[in-house]
């Protein structure tokens, strides 16, 4: 692991994430993150979905609902009419297939888990990092992503993982072990990727 520690090392210092933290984002870089994260969030319910039906009614049962909270998360960023214009980019796309590809993997619902995890925890991660020095401008994304109802998401997987995880580990080979880790790895940098191409849309 890490190299998640690494890699989320690096999207702490995104410039987008410290544009998120100071308050200075360009209107260009918000609707750039906007727009592509619509196309990806919409991609990513379905294979949450796929994912949770896959795992024992005891934990469907626990999945924390979230609220509405977080379409306000992603106000907070007020996004401008340019975002209706901005078609999804590659490291989208990738970043999607990689997502579906792990949800094809043998071992599931383990390997969508590990593969989605990064997601989930990450904006956790960063936002309780930063939450206390983030300019009021954004404030809202912190609050949001490091309150206790996302917090329960994050525990939730956590919790579901490693349940599975003690599970399989029997059958599991030395391969599958190295195959999930590249799987959660590659997810994380995607993670960076997709922070990367945000910062970059500045005008
Ligand atoms: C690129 C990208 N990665 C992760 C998230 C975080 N995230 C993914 S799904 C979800 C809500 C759970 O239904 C949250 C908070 C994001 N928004 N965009």
């Amino acid at each position: 692991m890490q190299n998640k520690i690494t890699i989320l090392g690096q999207i702490e210092q995104n410039a987008f994430i410290q544009g998120m933290v100071t308050g200075e984002l360009t209107q260009r870089q918000r609707d750039y993150y906007v727009a592509q994260d619509q196309y990806y969030l919409q991609a990513f319910d379905a294979y949450f979905d796929q994912v949770v039906a896959q795992v024992a009614p005891q934990w469907q049962m626990q999945l924390p609902v979230l609220g509405e909270a977080e379409a306000d998360a992603h106000a907070t960023l007020r996004p401008g009419s340019g975002v209706a214009k901005i078609a999804k980019d590659s490291v989208n796309q990738d970043y999607l297939l990689h997502l579906k590809l792990a949800l094809d993997d043998k071992w599931q619902p383990l390997s969508g888990l590990v593969a989605l995890l990064p997601c989930i925890e990450s904006y956790y991660l960063i936002a309780v990092k930063f939450q206390q020095q983030a300019a009021t401008t954004y404030h809202g994304w912190f609050d949001y992503y490091a309150g206790l109802e996302y917090q329960q998401l994050v525990e939730w997987f956590w919790r579901v993982i490693n349940a599975d995880l003690q599970q399989v580990l029997p059958q599991l080979t030395a391969d599958d072990w190295h195959g999930l880790q590249k799987i959660y790895q590659q997810s994380y940098q995607d993670e960076f990727n997709f922070w990367q191409v945000a910062a970059q849309a500045a005008e």
